[in-house]
This record gives C-alpha cells, structure tokens and sequence, in this order.
C-alpha cells in the first residue's frame, strides 16, 4: 500500500495555556480531494498553519509527507521541496504587478555575475506552469488586476505549484473559494479536478457544505479542537449528513420570515438614484419591519451598494432614513451612522472591528454614548450586553475580555453582527453576513438579521447566498449593470433567487 500523500499524527497546540487542538489526526491519499470542515474556532486553521509552519505545535506530534516525517516544527523553508502549498483566501497577491512577478516573487531567475533578475528565463518557467494547469492562454507579462476572478486563482496556484513535477504534492485551499465569484467557481472546480487527475492531493478548507459534496471524495471533521470523523467518503451523504458531522446535531435553516413576522411601517429607508461605484442609478424605498434583498452577479455593481448606503464611498443621489436625509456627494461612515444606519461591512478587518481591543470593548463601544453617562461609561450593562452577544451567537471562548484578534475568523464575524445589533438601527445595512460562518452560526446570524426587522429596522441585505436571501427576505431586488433589473416578492425560493440573477425563466438544476 502506498504511504499517505500527507499524514498528521497527534497534533496538539495551546495557547497561553488553552489548547485549542487536541491530537489532531488525518491522511489525505494522493489524487483525491479532502475537505476539512467544521464550526468556527473549531481548530481547522490551526490545525493548517500547525502543517504549513506558521505555528508550533505542542510537543508530541508528527507531520509526514509521502511517509517522511518532516517535522514538528515543520520548518516553513521546507514545505516547498516537501511538496506542500497553501492558497489561502485573499490569494496574496499584487494586483499591480504582472504575473510574472506575482509568480516568481522569492524565487526570481539571476543572472550569472550581475545577480539581475533574467525575466526571459522566469517567464519560461511561469509559462510552463501555466501550461501544466491548462491556463496557457494567460500571459506572463499581464498585470493581475485585468485578469479575471478564477485566472488569479490559477496564478495563486501556479505560484504555489511551480518547479514541481506534475502529480507530486499537496495543495491546500484554505477558503479560497470565498475569493471567487459564482460564476467562476467551475473553472476552479475544474482546475482542482485537474491537479488531482494528475496525482496531486487537495485540501479544501470549506463552510459552504454544497461545495464539500460537490468537489471533495473525503471529508474530515473538527469540533472543539477534536477530530471527531476522520476521512469518511462523502459518497451516500448530504447536507444534512455533513451538518449533523459539523455541529454533532441537526440544523435546518428555517423560513424566518414565516416564523418571525413584522410589522411594516413608513420611513425605514429610501434610496433616490443612488449611484457610485459600480451602481448607476438605483431608486427604491425599505420599510421599517422589512428585510429587503440585493443581489446579482459580480459585475453587476452589488459590491458597491452596501459602502454607498453606509456611506463607506461617496456617490450621487440621496438616503433618506426615518425623517433624514443624507446626500451621498459628502456621505461619510459617521454621518450614516448618526442618521442611524448601522453597517455590518464585508471587510471586518479594514472596517469592522478594532482586533487589537477585547470583544466588549468592540462590542459596547458605538453604544458607550447613548447608554453610559457623561461621567461613567457604566460597567454592568457592558458585561450583561456582551455576554448575550457571545450566547446568542455561540462565540468560543465565550471570554469577553479576550482580544478579537485571538478569535478564530468566524467567531470575529458573530462579533462585529452583535456589536451593531445592540444600538437598535433605524436601519441595517449588511454586506454578505453570513461569510466565513459555520452552518450553525449561520442561522443565528439570519435570525439576528430578520430580529433586526422585527424590532423595527428596515433592513437591506447584499448578499449572492440564494438561500441565505430567500430565508429571510421579503422582497429581492436583482442588479445588473449597476441597476435594479427584476424584482422578487413572496412566495419564493432559493432557486427563484437563482434563476433570477442568472436570468434563466425555465430554472436550473444547480
Ligand atoms: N493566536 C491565537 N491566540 C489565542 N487563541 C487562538 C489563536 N489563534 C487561534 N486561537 C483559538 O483557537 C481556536 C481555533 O481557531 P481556528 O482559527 O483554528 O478555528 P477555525 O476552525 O479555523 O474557525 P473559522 O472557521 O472561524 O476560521 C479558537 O478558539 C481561537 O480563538
């Protein structure tokens, strides 16, 4: 029998005297693809930046490559003569520079005597990787920016995966697929099919459960720093087989709409050829009580709506919230905010929360105004408020002095949705909330969302998770080209959701 591609054997790791995985296990066959899953702070990243080098494991532990231990530590200068590449979620890479650069970063050609780069030489060896992904058509002199969202997948890989014999390794995905768009991800389906054609193995590091059944043959799961299933073939299993494998019981995501109805009521938000960005002109008016969907391919402008309501970019047209009235030419985060907007951004590093404070510190924070006293920021209502954020959506640890920087991503996203939830928004504007969350999280994050409604908040939700749409929706709004299209009203379905963005009246069989 051949030795696994990659085995991990008894990998622990504590920190400041919290282990957060426990003789973690796993042996991933050459050729296949292997997906890790699991809720957030479960231990999935820990247990990749144990194997990639970026953390030290606790004493004890094994790491072998083709049946050769190569560590713990693993030595991070290694990993690449070991056959060990990670893609992780933002790509890393440069958008100004060429894919040339991109590729050969660190690993430049020189010139005998001179030492200089010899670009004819690393734009052979760029070309050849290419071609070993089938991507030949890609110049290596073209800049990273113009290429489309699944080509800079290929270069990250083929970054990755250089001066390697085809077939050998194995290519860690750590939620790469959350930095590609829908209509992409078959080419990146594609091109994982095509690595381990050839031999290679592929992690994925995956929350989206219809990814994991669609591309991996093996999953293995994680929960409380555990492994508790190892390898099983995810043949004969499905959604709800995985769910039940990720939170250890049963979670359906419900109609939250039927279950949490609301009352609607005028002056919520009014939206008055809103344009900027990628937006050209969008009118439409979100009642308080009202969850109101955007959605809509990549290039239909989506991304920009969000940052235009809360003020994030500047624009043209007006906001109208309750009885103000916010021109977007001198929009400012602040100014929305203070007309009562909350925001729930995508970027909740750039813009959402402060990692370096403790979670009630980000959590009470915007609220220290309007409930402290001029003389006394009041202790009480900050520990009981912050306890219910960590309750409500099963943040792990539940340490509200612990820095946000120590969560894991998941649990960072659940924070920052707690932190905006408190104020009681005239509205709430959220961009695709549900990134990064487990399936468990997932639910309390929509349910928050649609609480938000209920408790009066007109409420706009930019998000291209169809499901995540039709289970708390009242109306979707479809955008093309920067404008409102098509319009969806209850009753409806995911799969309506679809077809709608997709512009396909017969349905699809997604
Ligand atoms: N540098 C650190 N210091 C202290 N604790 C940490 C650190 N990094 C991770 N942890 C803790 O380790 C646990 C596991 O986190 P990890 O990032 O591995 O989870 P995950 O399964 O990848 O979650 P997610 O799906 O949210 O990314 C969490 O409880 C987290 O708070």
């Amino acid at each position: 029998m051949t030795a696994p591609r990659l085995e991990v054997r008894s990998l622990s790791k504590t920190f400041a005297g919290i282990t957060v995985l426990k003789d973690a296990y796993l042996e991933v066959r050459p050729g296949e693809v292997h997906a890790l899953i699991g809720q957030n702070g479960s231990g999935k990243s820990t247990l990749i930046k144990l194997v990639s080098g970026v953390y030290r494991a606790d004493s004890g532990g094994e790491v072998l490559v083709d049946g050769k231990r190569i560590g713990t530590p693993v030595d991070p200068g290694r990993l690449h003569e070991e056959g060990l590449a990670f893609v992780h979620q933002d790509l890393g890479l440069i958008h100004d520079l060429s894919v040339r650069e991109n590729v050969r970063v660190g690993r430049h050609s020189t010139m005998p005597y001179t030492g200089w780069i010899n670009r004819r030489k690393d734009a052979a060896a760029v070309r050849e990787t290419l071609e070993l992904l089938h991507l030949s058509h890609i110049s290596p002199q073209t800049k990273v920016g113009a290429l489309r969202p699944s080509e800079r997948v290929g270069v990250a890989v083929a970054r990755a995966l250089q001066e390697r014999h085809p077939g050998s390794g194995v290519v860690v995905f750590d939620e790469s697929s959350r930095a590609i768009p829908y209509e992409a991800l078959d080419d990146f389906y594609d091109m994982i099919r095509l690595l381990t054609s050839q031999g290679t193995a592929v992690i994925i590091v995956s929350h989206n459960l219809k990814e994991v059944l669609q591309i991996a043959d093996r999953v293995t799961a994680l929960r409380n720093g555990r492994v508790v299933e190892m390898g099983v073939s995810t043949s004969g299993l499905d959604e709800a087989a995985l769910t039940r494998m990720v939170l250890g019981r049963d979670g359906e995501l419900d109609d939250f709409v039927e279950s949490m109805p609301s009352e609607l009521r005028e002056r919520g938000l009014e939206l008055k050829e809103v344009a900027g960005g990628a937006i050209r002109g969008v009118s439409a008016a979100v009642r308080r009580g009202e969850v109101v969907g955007f959605t809509g391919t990549v290039d239909s402008g989506l991304s920009s709506l969000a940052p235009l309501l809360a003020g994030a970019i500047t624009g043209s047209g007006t906001v109208a919230v309750g009885y103000r009235e916010l021109s977007l030419e001198r929009a400012s985060v602040k100014k929305a905010l203070r007309a009562g907007v909350a925001y729930i951004p995508q970027d909740r590093h750039g813009q959402g929360l402060a990692t370096a404070l403790t979670v009630e510190e980000n959590v009470t924070l915007p609220h220290l105004h309007s409930r402290g006293k001029p003389w006394w920021t009041g202790l009480g209502w900050q520990k009981v408020e912050t306890e219910s954020v960590l309750k409500t959506f099963e943040v792990t640890p539940a340490n509200r002095h612990a820095p946000v920087a120590t969560f894991s991503g998941g649990n960072q996203q659940k924070v920052l949705m707690g932190k905006w939830l408190l104020g009681a928004p005239t509205a709430l504007v959220l961009d695709d909330p549900t990134q990064a969350v487990d399936v468990g999280a997932r639910a309390a994050v929509l349910r928050a969302t649609r609480q938000a409604a209920v408790d009066g908040a007109a409420v706009v939700l930019c998000s291209s998770e169809v499901d995540d749409l039709a289970a708390v929706c009242d109306r979707v709004l479809v955008l093309e080209q920067g404008s409102v299209v098509r319009e969806l009203t209850r009753p409806f379905t995911a799969d309506d959701v679809f077809s709608a963005i997709f512009h396909d009246p017969e349905g699809s069989d997604r």
